[in-house]
């Protein structure tokens, strides 16, 4: 298994950057996951890893070889690297145990070989049993596991994942993702996993890298994500957050809390602990931070815009009075029934002042 690091990787697409001085290292067997809008560069950074790009400026070393830079850029089939993509790609025409097989046959590896291991990489994902099958009796899920299995059985050290749950149904996902959890369990291979799915991202993953125009935003454990965003795009994009304008910062009562303004209501809220006490700043927040105040004096004044049934919860939206343009939401409980149009009182239960810019 491998540490992989990229330092400063620049790409371009004619006259488009596309990953823009990307620096990220991956440790050995750690399982990170990369979150970020469509377009944002995920895939290129994976083709890059996997050798099927080539980069304008920077280097990936996997340990301590380069393994590509602008100037050489070993040949993918040398970078021991397996590949799951969404759309599995299996071979119609060749039954499951044949499309496992297949790299290791082009390989040179004798057929008895390549029956065990073929055999045993089907048996981790519980699809030995299906090995005389063609790909076409299968459903999306036994199909996506054969494509792990064809990956397993090159016995890559680093995997690199592509969406490979995007066309699978609820139900399925869910299950995949424990057998992804196990795969990486058994095999400790050094994974890179795009998704768009966070909730996917923060069950998988040791650590997540978001990433918004080609550049990574903030790597960090998935609640350190939530919990302590870097900047306002990371604080917006994970658990759909909200940014608020927050004036007149002092420092707080206890360590690591400052007293902030929040829509003219005093509220105690998290800093960095060199957090400067400035005149204005913006606050990081998700609906769970937002409640229902018992008075009118222990909130800011909002307009209830609309209600949504949750379940377990009604979903408030609503404007702050002082700030008409926003649109925020809190979850309620059922037994404190508000409708659209009501005035409320809204405090602030947590939040996180975002860094400014270094
Ligand atoms: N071969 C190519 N030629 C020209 N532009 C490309 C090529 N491949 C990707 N791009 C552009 O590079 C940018 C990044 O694409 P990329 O596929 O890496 O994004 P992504 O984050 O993986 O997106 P998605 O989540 O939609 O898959 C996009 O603007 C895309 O249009």
């Amino acid at each position: 298994m491998v540490t992989i690091a990229l330092n400063g990787v620049t790409k371009d697409f004619a006259k488009k950057r596309v990953l823009d001085d990307v620096s990220l290292r991956v440790e050995n067997g750690e399982f990170i996951a990369v979150l970020g809008p469509s377009g944002c560069g995920k895939t290129t950074m994976l083709r890059l890893i996997a050798g099927f790009e080539q980069m304008k400026a920077g280097t990936i070393r996997f340990d301590n070889d380069i393994i590509a830079s602008p100037e050489r850029s070993l040949p993918p089939e040398k970078r021991n690297v397996g590949i799951v993509f969404q759309n599995y790609a299996l071979w119609p025409h060749m039954t499951v145990e044949q499309n496992v097989g297949y790299a290791l046959k082009i390989a040179g590896v004798s057929s008895d070989e390549r029956r065990r291991r073929s055999l045993e990489a089907l048996a981790t994902v519980a699809m030995e049993n299906f090995a005389d099958r063609l790909p076409a009796d299968l459903s999306g899920g036994q199909r996506q596991r054969v494509a792990l299995a064809r990956c397993l059985a090159a016995n890559p050290t680093v995997m690199l994942l592509d969406e490979p749950l995007a066309n699978l149904d609820v139900h399925l996902r869910a299950s995949m993702e424990s057998e992804f959890a196990d795969f990486h369990r058994r095999t400790r291979a050094t994974m890179i996993y795009i998704t768009h799915d966070q909730s996917e991202a923060m069950a998988l993953a040791d650590r997540i890298a978001v990433m918004d125009g080609g550049r990574v935003m903030q790597v960090g454990r998935p609640h350190e994500l939530y919990s302590q965003p870097q900047n306002e795009m990371v604080a917006r994009f994970i658990g759909n957050g909200f940014v608020l304008p927050v004036t007149n910062i002092q420092r707080g009562a206890r360590d690591g809390t400052v007293d902030v303004d929040v829509f003219g209501h005093r509220s105690v809220v998290r800093a960095r602990k060199d957090q400067s006490m400035v005149a204005r700043a913006s606050l990081g927040l998700h609906p769970g931070d937002l409640k229902l105040a018992g008075t009118a004096n222990d909130g800011f004044a909002a307009q209830v815009e609309r209600t949504t049934y949750r379940g377990g919860h009604m979903q408030v939206h609503f404007r702050p009075q002082q700030a008409p343009h926003l649109t925020l939401s809190l979850h309620a409980s059922h037994d404190r029934p508000v409708a659209a149009g009501d005035t409320i009182s809204v405090c602030v239960g947590d939040g996180w002042v975002i860094p400014e810019a270094a």
